[in-house]
């Protein structure tokens, strides 16, 4: 690593979803690639997301049945090996050995940029043509006054807990603080949220409604539209107490805070090399991931775009296919999402119409999925939202494998498909996916229920009527 090296062709920033896409995608197509990475590649997902989290989901569910059957919980040691059992499953996919046999040179290190196509890592020097900046994001954190640190944890450092806390309170309301409020309690801790919003704000209040019971009855305390004024001791010298603005309070063990993250840009020299921040420090890009300095692209969380792991990757790649190959690929707008509580909550495209009369909404209850009703799991419904033709233009899937669900509501509204194509398409039964396809069939036959196809069909109806009886006559007549 000397300034006398030739410049590699993408210089990648950061080893987590968005970064290692990325880094295969362009040594895919033999452009000299090197990512670095100032900690553990794999990033978030990996060791602090998405693989804990639905681990720990997981076992919680497990944890239910256990208790049902035998009356006692999971021991939080063997939950804690379940997850980093899963981890060391999942990570050799994502190692330097992987990457480096995929033809990316991995670095270790934090990077800065000097200066444009120069930057520093330990001390050396690495030239670059381009650049790929998928540094991620951190939890964000808020000053309570008089919250004694030693009780907070975040998201990255919840997995570290050695024992369950018997009480757990959450600052948020978000998927992070939804999942693992539901799993700890599950678990045997008394959580308590304190959301200064409605919990998952961003989706369709129905579903809200139906966590917010089910959450409820995981026995789950939902403290909504909540502000904390201050922390103290409990005085009983374990815990910390909270005060809330009404002038009520809550004593808990550990306080995790979930409420939201934010972008690592602070440290990266971007200054030096022309790339526009927004005002959240979020970097700036077009549609084909392109940054104000035409030679830098950014995928992932670092960018304004919703944190999701697949949205990292497919960024990724769109951004280190236009960058080595110079193409000008746009991503798509279509970003589906899934919060995995029990019922899971899926959206994509429009939740809600926003077209007035134009849009319509197609609801089926989960009473009138079969599946549900043989699970006896009938807390939920299908929703989708439609144009005057039928288009589908989005939906909301709340109940168990509401995520697999979606798969195909995410297709129609990626292809720009309608209700019919839906229903003229055979599913099988009974599976909750019927629950798309009867809110489809709904909406084509209420379609086909204008007075004009009716009158259409009914004169198709009296045709071939005329038509058999005259062909009747005739064939008596012979
Ligand atoms: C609890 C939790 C659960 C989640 N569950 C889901 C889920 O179920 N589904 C889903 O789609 N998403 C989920 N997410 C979101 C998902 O984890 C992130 O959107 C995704 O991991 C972002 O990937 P990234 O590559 O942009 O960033 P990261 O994974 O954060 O990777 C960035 C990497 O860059 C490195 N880096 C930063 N600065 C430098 C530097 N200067 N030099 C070198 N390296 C640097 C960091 O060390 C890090 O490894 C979850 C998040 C959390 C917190
Ligand atoms: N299943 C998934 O795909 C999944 C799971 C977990 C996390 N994630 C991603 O990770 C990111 C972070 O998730 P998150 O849940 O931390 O953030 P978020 O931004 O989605 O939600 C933050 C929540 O905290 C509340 N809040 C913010 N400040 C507060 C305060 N001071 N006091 C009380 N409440 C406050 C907000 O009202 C909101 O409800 C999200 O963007 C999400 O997309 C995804």
């Amino acid at each position: 690593m000397t300034d006398k090296q030739q410049p590699v062709d993408l210089l990648v920033v950061g080893g987590g979803t968005a970064g290692i896409v990325g880094a295969k995608t362009a040594a895919g197509f033999g452009a000299r690639t090197v990512l670095v990475e100032q900690a553990r590649t794999g990033g978030d997902c990996l060791w602090t997301g998405c693989v804990p989290s639905k681990t720990l989901l997981s076992a919680a569910d497990h944890a239910i049945t256990m208790r049902e059957l035998t009356g006692h919980r999971p021991d939080f040691a063997a939950v804690r090996e379940r997850i980093h059992a899963a981890i060391g499953t999942i990570e050799p996919v994502d190692s330097p050995a992987a990457l480096e046999a995929a033809g990316v040179g991995v670095v270790n290190g934090s990077l800065t940029f000097l200066a444009p196509g120069v930057a520093e890592v330990n001390g050396g020097q690495i030239r670059f043509r381009q650049a790929l900046v998928a540094a991620g994001g951190a939890p964000a954190t808020v000053d309570i006054a008089g919250l004694d640190p030693a009780f907070v944890v975040t998201s990255e450092t919840v997995w570290e807990l050695e024992a369950l806390p018997a009480r757990l309170a959450i600052v948020g309301g978000g998927p992070v603080a939804c999942e693992l409020g539901q799993a700890f309690a599950r678990l045997g801790s008394q959580v308590t949220m304190v959301v200064r919003s409605r919990i998952l704000p961003k989706e369709d209040p129905d579903a809200t409604n139906l966590v917010r019971k089910v959450l409820e009855s995981d026995g789950v305390r939902v403290l909504e539209h909540a502000s904390i004024e201050n922390a103290a001791s409990t005085g009983t010298g374990t815990g910390t107490r909270i005060r809330f603005g009404n002038g009520t309070a809550i004593d808990t063990d550990t306080v995790l805070l979930a409420i939201g993250r934010v972008p690592r840009t602070t440290c990266l020299g971007l200054e030096r090399i022309g790339v526009d921040l927004d005002a959240g420090g979020h970097i700036v890009t077009d549609a084909r991931m392109r940054t104000s300095n035409p030679l830098i692209w950014a995928a992932g969380d670092v960018t304004a775009n919703p944190q999701f792991t697949h949205l990292a990757g497919v960024h990724g790649s769109v951004a280190a296919s236009n960058a080595v190959l110079g193409l000008k690929r746009r991503v798509s707008t279509t970003v589906p999402r899934v919060t995995y509580t029990s019922p899971e909550v899926a959206a994509v495209g429009l939740s809600m119409p926003d077209g007035g009369s134009a849009h319509r909404v197609r609801t089926v209850q989960h009473t009138h999925v079969d599946r549900a009703v043989t699970a006896d799991n009938t807390d939920g419904f299908t929703r989708l939202v439609v144009d005057r033709r039928g288009k589908i233009l989005g939906g909301t899937i709340v109940g168990p494998r509401a995520g697999e669900s979606l798969a195909e509501l995410t297709l129609a509204v990626q292809k720009g498909m309608t209700t019919s194509d839906i229903a003229g398409t055979t599913h099988p039964y009974p599976t909750y996916g019927d629950g798309v396809w009867n809110a489809a069939v709904a909406d084509a036959r209420e379609r086909l229920a204008s007075p004009l196809i009716e009158r259409a069909t009914a004169a198709l109806v009296w045709g071939r009527r005329r038509w058999l009886d005259s062909a009747a006559l005739h064939r008596r007549e012979r």
